[in-house]
């Protein structure tokens, strides 16, 4: 069964909903370098919303350890989420799990970073190019979905309804994330959008 992920949630009804239609996890971001930024204080409200066995995903993009530090203290997540060209070893330091993102926006020569992030606990391929911000829509050739890495792989970058089924059965992901893929504007998820989304995932 391929988990789902639906990131950047500013409102609490939505990822109670999410919640509602099986996601398995919701994003919370609160790196500026994102148009779905919400407060610590939202964050946490969101975070605390949710029901038992819901995984929360707090995302920084190259912010400055306090920030991640205050992050882990306030909105208390189940788990970080790294969205930047953070190192492994700056990532280990706050000894939380994280999921690390990869850029796999220059496709097959992108996937030199795959190996530099032992100590993340999942990563995540993303269809935008290096140093570009998450949410962007963008998907990247599935096929270059590696098999061979032990870390379990998310598979991120303009997920919809309409390609996920394909997307799962070319890349077989541990797991799927979505975000653009499922909202009305930026920050805004579209209950109908969620529910086609994960019916489609679970009907893969
Ligand atoms: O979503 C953002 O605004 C964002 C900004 C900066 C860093 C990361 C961000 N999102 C990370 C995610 O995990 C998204 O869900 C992922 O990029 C997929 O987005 P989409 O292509 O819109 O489905």
């Amino acid at each position: 069964m391929t988990r789902i992920k639906c990131c950047g949630m500013t409102r609490i009804e939505d990822a109670l909903l999410a919640a509602e239609l099986g996601a398995d996890a919701i994003g919370v971001i609160l790196t500026a370098h994102s148009k779905r930024q919400v407060s610590l204080r939202q964050a946490r409200a969101i975070v605390e919303a949710m029901p038992p066995f819901v995984t929360t995903v707090a995302l920084c993009m190259d912010d400055e350890a306090n920030l991640v530090q205050e992050i882990i203290d306030i909105v208390r997540p189940s788990m970080l989420q790294f969205h930047g060209n953070e190192s492994d070893e700056w990532c280990k330091q706050f000894g939380q799990p994280y999921l690390k993102a990869i850029a796999m926006g220059e496709g097959a020569a992108a996937l030199y970073q795959l190996r530099d992030h032992p100590h993340a606990a999942g990563l995540l391929l993303d269809g935008h190019g290096l140093g570009e911000a998450g949410g962007s829509g963008k998907s990247f050739d599935w096929s270059l979905m590696p098999r061979d890495l032990r870390q379990p792989l998310i598979l991120a970058g303009g997920l919809n309804a309409s390609n996920v089924a394909s997307a799962i059965r070319v890349a077989r992901p541990w797991a799927v994330d979505v975000s653009s893929g499922i909202e009305s504007a930026a920050g805004i998820k579209d209950p109908g959008k969620m529910r086609e989304f994960i019916a489609a995932v679970r009907s893969a």
